[in-house]
């Protein structure tokens, strides 16, 4: 991949699957893997709704934004970013400097199925969690937009089906 283009990041809303094709993609790249959420856990030696607890959304969005800056330094990493990520300007910038940017863009039902039951997403643990979904959708999909490189759509998104798209715009890695 060419020079400025040295990291992969996924992109989208919570329960796109960024972690999971991460690892995987990771894998089939031969690049390190992290995801920015457990990275902020491993600093913090706690989980992501206690850290919201105590320091609110914002706390977070400050840990993570730092652990973005740092991983924009260096090379050959797929990273598994938040769901939120891309709200901070800086985020943005970050990721487009050092990376090739991936939406991972899933359907709305197919996202609240795979986090109806999830307690670890402290965003989601409201009384209408589908309409959350809706309400982050609108305000993000544009922001997802503008900083992806590819676009991947669909329910049943796979490694593979990223790893070809990946492929058809930059070459063999
Ligand atoms: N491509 C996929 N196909 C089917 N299920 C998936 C896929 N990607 C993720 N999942 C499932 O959806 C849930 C959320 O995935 P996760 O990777 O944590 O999403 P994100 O990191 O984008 O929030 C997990 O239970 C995971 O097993
Ligand atoms: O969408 C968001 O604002 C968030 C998404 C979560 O990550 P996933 O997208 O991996 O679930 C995590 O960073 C935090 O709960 C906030
Ligand atoms: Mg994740």
């Amino acid at each position: 991949m060419n020079n400025d283009k040295r990291n992969v990041y996924l992109v989208g809303l919570m329960g796109a699957g960024k972690t999971t094709i991460g690892k995987a993609l990771a894998r089939r790249l031969a690049y390190h893997f992290v995801d920015t959420d457990h990275e902020v856990e491993a600093r913090t030696g706690v989980g992501l709704p206690t850290i919201f607890e105590i320091e609110g959304e914002d706390g977070f969005r400050r840990r993570e934004a730092q652990v973005i800056a740092e991983l924009a330094d260096l090379d050959a990493q797929v990273v598994a970013t938040g769901g939120g990520a891309v709200l901070r300007p800086e985020n943005r910038q970050n990721l487009r400097a050092s990376g090739l940017v991936i939406y991972l863009d899933v359907p709305l039902p197919t996202l609240h199925e795979r986090t109806r039951h999830d307690k670890k997403r402290p965003l989601l643990q409201v009384s209408d969690p589908r309409q959350r979904l809706r309400e982050l959708h609108a305000q993000r999909d544009p922001l997802y937009r503008e900083v992806a490189d590819l676009v991947v759509s669909g329910s049943r998104i796979t490694v593979q089906s990223v790893l070809n798209l990946l492929i058809k715009k930059v070459g063999e890695p």
